[in-house]
């Protein structure tokens, strides 16, 4: 079996070097100020690896929105956020992260969030366990959902569809009731406090594979099970997750959810009049047709 030690060894360096570029200058307006720091944190990472291991392939955020294919084969990928949580970072809210994940033959091989302002380094590799700033993570390992914190994401979507889809999952929850529901703005470190027992659960339907494959596979190294929102095989291109501290727990919040259907990350971007369409778009019905199944 191959050793990936090297390449996440340096991954980590290069995730620590990058997220000391707090240095920001103003742009244009707030949306330039941000695009301009998404994808120079970007660029910054994927030159580094990529003069380091020049066969190796890149999913970036950055790169996918100005246009890059978004495909994920058998070559040995890095999948990298630059700044999960770019909200947070314009409003100072201190919760931001990179985010990267490496895959082999379409397997996680390791993961590695750097949480910048709290200088948390998260990092697990497959089969070895997963760490905090070289330390040991473990999940709670709680098995009583009404005994949970989970965490979600309020996410961008604004329409009355998504947002009554989110709202109702958030009230089906709290009405078990769980412990709390919360929301850090960061779907990587939202995962990472399940990695560490801080939290006992995250869903949520509409992430890219570049805010959850990273902590996916630092949950499971955890100890923990990351699923689909139906409770079925977790796929990293589907935008679907669960993240919970046990099988239970995982379970117990599949059943009380409903979905809200998202075109796949690897599906063909919409074409309109020649233009790629913001891909971030959900589209489908509503419901599955065994939505009413459903714990209501
Ligand atoms: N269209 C979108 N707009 C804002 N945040 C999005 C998003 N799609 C995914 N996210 C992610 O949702 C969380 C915030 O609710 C963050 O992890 C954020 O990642 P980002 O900061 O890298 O965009
Ligand atoms: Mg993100
Ligand atoms: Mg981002």
């Amino acid at each position: 079996m191959a050793d990936w030690t090297d390449c996440l060894n340096f991954g980590i360096s290069v995730a620590k070097r990058a997220g000391e570029q707090k240095e920001v200058k103003l742009k244009s307006s707030p949306a330039d100020l941000v695009t301009e720091t998404d994808q120079r944190v970007e660029k910054i990472l994927i030159s580094a690896i990529s003069t380091r291991y020049p066969q190796h392939r890149f999913i970036g955020e950055e790169s996918v929105a100005a246009g890059e294919r978004l495909q994920l084969t058998d070559s040995p990928t890095w999948i990298i956020d630059p700044i999960d949580g770019t909200v947070n970072f314009v409003h100072r809210f201190p919760f931001v992260a990179i985010s990267i994940a490496f895959a082999v033959n379409k397997q996680t091989e390791f993961g590695i969030v750097y949480s910048c302002v709290e200088d948390k380094l998260f990092h697990a590799q497959r089969g070895r366990g997963a760490f905090l700033n070289g330390e040991p993570l473990h999940v709670s390992g709680q098995e009583d959902i009404s005994r949970c914190v989970v965490v979600t994401e309020i996410g961008a979507e604004r329409d009355d569809l998504a947002l009554s889809t989110l709202t109702s999952n958030i009230f089906r929850l709290l009405k078990l009731p769980v412990h709390g529901v919360r929301a850090l703005g960061t779907a990587a470190v939202d995962m990472c406090q399940v990695a560490m027992g801080g939290a006992d659960a995250y869903y949520h339907i509409g992430m890219h594979c570049w805010d959850i494959a990273a902590s996916a596979i630092i949950v499971r190294e955890a100890g923990g099970v990351v699923t689909d929102t139906d409770g079925g095989w977790f796929d990293v291109m589907s935008r679907r997750v669960i993240a919970a501290s046990s099988s239970a727990v995982a379970n117990r919040i599949a059943q009380v959810i409903r979905p809200f259907p998202c075109r796949r990350d690897d599906e063909e971007p919409l074409q309109s009049g020649g233009q790629l369409t913001a891909d971030r778009k959900c589209a489908g019905p509503l419901m599955k047709s065994d939505d009413t199944n459903k714990t209501h």
